[in-house]
This record gives C-alpha cells, structure tokens and sequence, in this order.
C-alpha cells in the first residue's frame, strides 16, 4: 500500500486539472517562434507572474545521456509521472553497449542462433537517424560489426527514414554513411550486407497506439514479403527517385524494396532467420513486434507469418511483455505517481487522441499500458484523424478539451490528465503558419479549461513535455536561421532543447503559494511533487522537490 501523507495547507478533495501541451517550449522570442507570434491571450496572461516558471526537459533532466539531447514525449511523460529523473532506454542502451553487456544478452543469443544457422539471415529493421529520440545509427554500426565478427554472413536493413527527429532531407546522408559502411565490411569480411527495403517513418512501420495499422502493413510487405510498388537496384536511387516524384518529405517516402537483377527481392524475411528492432522506445514498434510476434494476429493479412528468432533492441511493453525477447532492460519505473494515487483511492481521468493518448497512460505508468486500478482510473481516446496535420492543425484539440471539461464537472475525478498534442504533431511538420494556428486553437482550449476549473472551485496545472512549436527554423552555429539556395528558411521538423513553461492556479490553490526560485536548474522532476501537493498532498520522499514556495 503506497501512502500519502496529507498536506495541512492545501486544499483537499478539489480536482485538479493537468494539462501537457506537448511540443510547447519556451524559446527564442523571434518570428520562428510559433508559439510566439501566435495571437494567444490566454498564454499571454497565464506565462508569467509569481506563479509561473520554466523547467529543464532536455539531457540529463530526463535521464538522456547529455544535455545535447532534446527531450521527447517518453522521457518527458516518465519523468512527469514518476517525479524522478530514471535513466531512460537510451542511456541505457548506450552503457550497454560501452560495456558489451548487450553482446551478452539473452536477446542477442536469440539472434545469434539463428543467425548462425546455414543459409540464415539477420535482419535489422528500425530508424535510421542519429536523432537518439527511437534509435541511433551507431547502433546500427555496433550491432552490424559485432554480429560479422561473431559469424553472421547474410545481413539485410530494412530502414525507415527520418527526417522529424533530424532534418529534413538528411535520410540520403544517413543511406550514403551506411552502404559505405556496408562496403568496408562486405569487402574486408567477405560478408553478404545489403539495405533490403525502406520507407518513410510516417508513412512504413512506425504507427503508434493503432492510429493505423496500414501502416504497419505497408512495412510488413515491403521488409518481410518483398513487396513494394516501387522497386529500385538501390537504396539511395529509391530514396532519390521517390522523393522526386512523389513530392514528399523522408518521413512520407512511400515503401520501396530493393530488387537484384533477376527482379527477385534481396531480403524478404523469410522462417529461421533473425530479426532486430533496433528502436529503443517502444511506442511505434509495438505494432510491427506484435506482427511478427502474434500467432493469432488479426490487424491486417500478413499472407506469410516466418517463424523468426525476433528481437528488440529493448523491451517495449512492461505490461504485454512485448517483445518476449530484448537486448538491455528497460528502464525500471516504480511507484509512480498513478500507483500513489490509485492507492490512495483518488479517481483520475486520462484523455488525448490516439496520436498521443499512451502518452498520458502508457508512458505516464512507466511504459506499461495496463492501468493500476480498473475502477478508480478512465483511460479516455478521441480517435485522431489520418490526415497530415498541418492541414487540420486543431487536430482533436476541442474534443479532448470538452471531454476533460465534462470529467472536471462531473465531480467525479480527482485528478484530470491529458496532454493537447498540436504544439507538436503540427510542430514536426515543419510549416511555420500551420503550427501558429495549431498554438492559437490551444490557447482557446486552455480559456474553456480554465473557466471549467474555475467554476469547480479546483486547481490547474499546466506545463509540456519537451519544446518544438517554440522553433521552426534550423539554425547556424550563431543562432541565425539557415536558408536554402533560394533564400527559403530551412524549416526545422523535431524538437528542440527548450525549457517548457508550468503554471500552477485555481480556486483551491492557497493564496500564499508561489513558485519556487531558489531550486538550481528545477526539471521536469519536480513537477510531478507540484500538482501532488495541489491535490492535497505531500510527494513521496524520494521524489524531487516541489516547485510550490509557501509564503
Ligand atoms: O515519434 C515522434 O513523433 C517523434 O520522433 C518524437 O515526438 P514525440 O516524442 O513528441 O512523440
Ligand atoms: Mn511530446
Ligand atoms: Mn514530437
């Protein structure tokens, strides 16, 4: 039984309403800076004051390996509700490898048995990009070297191209580092390596919480039957002729699969052989493990089900334990805020639409997609919509408002959760004017919220995971915006390391609290001791310290 202790001098059994803008970081104050030069009255009045201040969410204050990190939504949604800094996958996965423990692992061994078998292959599939927000190309290198050198002779990559944790159009970059690569290796070891198909994150593989599992199928088909409608003898004549003709940025290149000269696919995976996962976080490869992994499957036809020797580069789902076999532990997130509160019998409302509905439930529980209590807890999704956002750039923003606004009224929740995701789906875009909407539809979520916690009598607080709006150029090493040959702002797709606003109010909170200024650098840690305090409560001992100064 997880205890807290009660707060003499805050106001007890009010809800509280917490709000995660995602992607709306505090930055520069210039014209790149969507949330900015975005009319926000609402923002404009609730960003500063005593109760207001801004967080670190980059690097090392979210357990990434160094503060050249951006933050994102795993380790900014763990963090949140675990009020501690735990060192995420990707540190992780980086130890692992700097000590060989990887090459140790049960999951490796897996690989290895059937990539040592006659005639067997090993397959990588993942994203290829040094983002480190899903994976990192060195592993890529580190995985490919060690397994030559432990006698694997048939190597294919099945990669999706980035472009949104990385520039946009570097996905070329990435392929030419890597068939050089696969070049050194083929030559010197006498090894067969070969990219075997691909596409773009957005458009192959990498769905998230079944917002669309044709997209999934589209990378089924392409790494595990060979079958695309294009076909190309290259990986990098694939990736240039397909950006050409279909107009599209490296996130939405269509499949392709690459074919030899008979016209017969390189690398169709096939039973016996070895699959990788090289994505370290989970969400947008839960669906593809559970392709390869489900007997009874039933999303989408897969035609063909090879019995593989599957693997991922971390264990995605705590709960589900998806995949069953994996190359470093993930990270052990207990007693987070969710388990406090459902032991304390406090009721809480959790809601956003799919493209960001695990983030205020699986990720917020420390990557388990169960709930801690069936009766306490509502887990509530608003489908999102397929559409590129930069054309809806409301997104379901309304609709998660005026579900959270009926939870807040039906005095039946204690606490109510939920993260607007516009600031950063329409963030990664890139489209400047697309994004400066999307922050203006928030700021009339966040007048229609504040109203409701208003005549609840409750308290509010609200802060984001990491930033993104908050800069839409890329930049030189001065901080000028980079152009393109015709004078065009380069358009910046992923997040950056801003710090993110929290803002605390309400009618129940007491009129002596503020913000603290005396915590040296305060992180997205100590959030979570903030609004535990203003449902009533003292944080657990081992969480970071409050950002509430009593007066
Ligand atoms: O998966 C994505 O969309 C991006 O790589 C990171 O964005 P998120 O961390 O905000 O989900
Ligand atoms: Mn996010
Ligand atoms: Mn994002």
């Amino acid at each position: 039984m997880k205890i807290l202790k009660r707060h003499e001098e805050f106001a007890h059994g009010k809800p509280v309403l917490l709000i995660v803008l995602d992607g709306v970081g505090v930055g520069r104050l210039d014209s790149f800076n969507a949330v900015n030069i975005a009319k926000t009255p609402v923002m404009d009045s609730l960003f500063k004051g005593p109760r207001y201040g801004t967080v670190k969410a980059h690097g090392k204050a979210v357990g990434l390996p160094s503060d050249a990190d951006m933050g994102n939504s795993e380790v900014g949604h763990n963090t949140l509700g675990c009020g501690r800094v735990v060192s995420q996958g990707a540190s992780l996965v980086e130890n692992a490898f700097a000590s060989g423990a990887i090459f140790q692992s049960d999951g490796y061994k897996h690989l290895q048995e059937a990539f040592l078998s006659p005639n067997k292959t090993l397959h990588l599939i993942g994203l290829l990009s040094d983002g480190g927000v899903h994976s990192h190309t060195k592993h890529w290198y580190s995985i490919i070297s060690q397994a030559v050198l432990d006698g694997a002779r048939r190597i294919r990559l099945h990669i999706l191209l980035d472009g949104r944790d990385v520039p946009e159009g570097t996905s070329i970059n990435y392929i030419q580092k890597l068939e050089d690569f696969i070049k050194l290796q083929n030559e010197s070891h006498e090894v067969d390596i070969q990219i075997a198909s691909g596409g773009g994150r957005m458009f192959v593989t990498m769905d998230r919480y079944e917002a669309e599992w044709a997209i999934v199928q589209r990378g089924w088909n392409a790494h595990v039957l060979g079958q695309a409608d294009f076909t190309f003898s290259n990986a990098y004549q694939a990736v240039t002729e397909l950006k050409a003709s279909h107009k599209c940025s490296d996130q939405y290149i269509p499949p392709f699969c690459i074919y030899d000269p008979n016209q017969h696919p390189v690398g169709p995976i096939i039973d016996g052989d070895a699959v990788l996962c090289m994505n370290f976080r989970g969400d947008r490869v839960i669906e593809i493990s559970r392709a390869f992994e489900e007997v009874n499957f039933d999303k989408f036809e897969r035609k063909r089900h090879p019995q593989v020797n599957f693997a991922g580069m971390i264990r995605y789902d705590g709960d589900q334990n998806i995949p069953q076999k994996f190359l470093v532990d993930p990270p052990f997130i207990q007693n987070t805020s969710g388990e406090y509160l459902a032991d304390m019998g406090l009721r809480v409302f959790a809601c956003s639409e799919t493209q960001k509905y695990g983030h205020v439930t699986y990720f917020w529980n420390g990557n388990r997609s169960g709930k801690f209590s069936e009766t306490l807890e509502t887990y509530h999704e608003i489908r999102s919509d397929t559409c590129y956002f930069a054309e809806k750039p409301e997104m379901k923003a309304r609709e998660i408002t005026d579900a959270a606004t009926e939870a807040l009224k039906s005095g039946q929740y204690d606490m109510v959760r939920i993260n607007l995701p516009n600031g950063d789906m329409v963030g990664h875009t890139g489209e400047l004017d697309a994004t400066k909407r999307a922050v203006e539809v928030l700021d009339e979520c966040l007048g229609q919220l504040l109203e409701a916690v208003q005549a609840v009598g409750g308290a509010y607080l609200i802060t984001a995971d990491h930033g993104n709006a908050d800069d839409m150029t890329q930049r030189d090493a001065k901080g000028e915006p980079l152009r393109d040959e015709n004078g065009e702002i380069l358009p910046l797709t992923s997040h950056t390391l801003a710090a993110v606003p929290v803002v605390f109010g309400g009618p129940s909170v007491p009129e002596n609290a503020i913000m603290r200024t005396d915590l040296n650098q305060p992180g997205l840690s100590n959030v979570t001791a903030t609004f535990i305090n203003l449902m009533g409560f003292h944080a657990p001992p081992d969480y970071d310290e409050t950002l509430i100064n009593l007066l």
